[in-house]
């Protein structure tokens, strides 16, 4: 009798705990371009379980099974992007290790974005979290310098400077490089704000649904900060609010 609960209870807690594993892999590829790949991928399994077991077409099932290898390879090869960003995404979410930023540099990050607001200069700073950002970094030029209004204003309120264009990113409180290339959300994809996305506010927003850093974005058309995180762009804040999104998400 005892037995037989012992078995009901594994049972139960290995449906639940496949659940939550389905839940939390769904949550993270959601809105990427790996839920349609899931979905074909569920597709073509279905096909060739009814093929084999149900109408037990040979000929299809043997082709259908050979296929599997070679498309789990093409598979691979063509979505190798999208793999790593969810394998990068559920790594950062089970051990990853917080980038922290100094309450005295969110000052400093938060004043800057003040003043490009005010001066309706253009701007574009990527705060690092869990999951690393060194293959953005790399489509920028290094700097590895601590955090400071002043180096952020002459950066971006330049127009002339060679690091005006692209994004700064930060993790664990440096600046590590300028200048750097962010993916784009893609035009076809549904931004979930109202207004008319440019490529900066794309550039963050494509970020932020890859990683989990915290994007600052400074609109140079109206000066107004927005910021994108996890996916949602937060338009049109405040300092005060930017500030506590950053501590809450960043800080030391
Ligand atoms: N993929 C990218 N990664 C990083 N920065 C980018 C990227 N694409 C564009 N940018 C930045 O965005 C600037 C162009 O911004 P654009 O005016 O198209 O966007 P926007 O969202 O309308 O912003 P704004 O409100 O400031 O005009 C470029 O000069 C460049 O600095």
């Amino acid at each position: 009798m005892l037995n037989i609960y012992n078995t009901y209870i594994v049972n139960i807690l290995d449906i639940f705990i496949f659940a939550i594993i389905f839940y939390r892999i769904i949550l993270i590829i959601k809105g990427t371009m790996a839920i349609q790949i899931v979905v074909g991928i569920l597709f073509i399994l279905g096909f060739t379980i009814v093929a084999e077991y149900v109408l037990h077409l040979r000929v299809l099932s043997w082709l259908l099974n050979r296929l599997w290898v070679t498309a789990a390879v093409i598979f691979v090869v063509i979505f190798q992007p999208e793999i790593r960003n969810v394998l990068a995404r559920i790594g950062g979410r089970l051990w990853g290790l917080k980038a922290k930023v100094k309450d005295s540099y969110i000052t400093e990050i938060v004043e800057a974005v003040e003043d490009l607001s005010v001066s309706m200069s253009g701007g574009l700073v990527a705060i690092g979290n869990k999951i690393g950002l060194k293959n953005f970094t790399e489509t920028g030029i290094s700097l590895n310098a601590d955090i400071s209004k002043e180096l952020l204003l002459s950066i971006f309120k330049n127009k002339s400077a060679p690091l005006h264009d692209g994004a700064i990113i930060i993790f664990n409180d440096k600046i590590l490089a300028a200048g750097c290339l962010l993916p784009l959300f893609p035009l076809s994809h549904d931004t979930g704000v109202k207004i008319i996305l440019g490529t900066r506010h794309r550039a963050a927003l494509g970020l932020s649904e890859v990683t989990d850093a915290v994007i600052i974005v400074v609109s140079e058309e109206t000066g107004r900060i927005s910021v994108a995180y996890k996916g949602k762009l937060n338009c049109n804040i405040s300092s005060a609010e930017l500030r506590k999104i950053i501590s809450t998400t960043a800080r030391l």
